[in-house]
């Protein structure tokens, strides 16, 4: 099937599910192709206004929901099972499962599944909603090359896909997952800073943010290691080398180090 001729059903239409939409619908999907089911009127709008008036939005499982060809689950990984346990008769072996719940296994979720169920898992983090995600897949038991292909497709359109090993979908979790809660941490830490030493809020904010966007690109553009990147701006005896005495003194990278195995952990543990 061709990716623009999805039809892709959202049960849950939260954060995740909202960024996955509109990303989708930037250039890939036309929005009348997109539904979405969620008790929460707030929510259910909120999707609805961010993703494309034209976008059908209901608080059970209907006809829409039915004639999609991917149905993504995006409710919290605690809620899962009742939500399954009530959609499930609804629906169908042609439909392709896609769960975005950290921490839920393959094998759990396909326990839940109506028998049959082909069903890929996947850890997405909300930059897909500007087209700079960074997902990790997998796939279930029952699904083809042509289900892995077409669900690395749609997340391609929204940023970079990885196919990894099950057992490696935590870790993804730990680093680009709940990574980008750190990223907005460190910015606002950078533009504390910035303002300690006398900058305004808003200047401060946007070099910050800049000076990340920058950097990574660095990064991902040269493929050169890191750490070269960072000794060609620290001259001897000069700005940069005091600021990352400090850091080494804060313990800054054994914080984020510690944080990503945090979240990995955690992620085991919601199965
Ligand atoms: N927010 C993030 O950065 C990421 C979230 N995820 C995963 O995405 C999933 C959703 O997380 P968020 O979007 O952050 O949460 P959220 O709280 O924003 O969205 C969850 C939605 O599920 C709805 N819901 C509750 N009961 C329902 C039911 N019976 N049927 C349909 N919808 C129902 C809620 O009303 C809410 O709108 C979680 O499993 C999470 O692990 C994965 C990667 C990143
Ligand atoms: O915090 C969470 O559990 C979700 C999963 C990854 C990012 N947010």
């Amino acid at each position: 099937m061709k990716p623009h001729h999805v039809r892709i059903g959202f049960v849950g239409t939260g954060r995740m599910a909202t960024a996955l939409a509109r990303g989708f619908t930037r250039e890939l999907v036309p929005t009348a192709q997109i539904c979405g089911v969620d008790p929460s009127e707030v929510s259910k709008q909120a999707f609805r206004t961010a993703v494309g008036k034209d976008v059908v939005v209901s608080a059970a499982a209907d006809e829409h929901l039915k004639n999609s060809d991917v149905v993504f689950l995006a409710v919290k990984p605690q809620m899962m099972q009742s939500v399954l346990e009530e959609l499930g008769p609804q629906l169908t072996p042609d439909q392709l499962i896609v769960s975005v719940a950290a921490g839920l296994t393959i094998s759990r979720l396909e326990s839940w599944l109506p028998a049959g169920s082909r069903l890929i898992r996947v850890m997405p983090n909300t930059p897909c909603l500007i087209g700079k995600g960074a997902c990790g897949v997998s796939r279930g038991t029952l699904a083809s090359d042509a289900d892995e292909q077409l669900v690395s497709t749609l997340l391609s359109s929204v940023g970079v896909v990885e196919i990894v090993a099950e057992h490696l979908l935590d870790a993804v979790t730990g680093l680009s997952g709940s990574g980008p809660a750190y990223v907005f941490q460190i910015i606002e830490a950078l533009s504390d800073g910035g303002v300690k030493v006398g900058l305004p809020r808003d200047m401060a904010i946007r070099l910050a943010a800049q000076t990340l966007v920058g950097a990574a690109e660095m990064v991902l553009q040269t493929g050169e290691h890191p750490a070269a990147l960072k000794d060609a701006v620290t001259s001897p005896g000069g700005t940069t080398i005091a600021a990352l005495h400090e850091m080494e003194r804060g313990g800054v990278r054994a914080a984020l180090i510690s944080a990503v195995e945090a979240s990995t952990q955690r992620s085991g543990e919601l199965s």
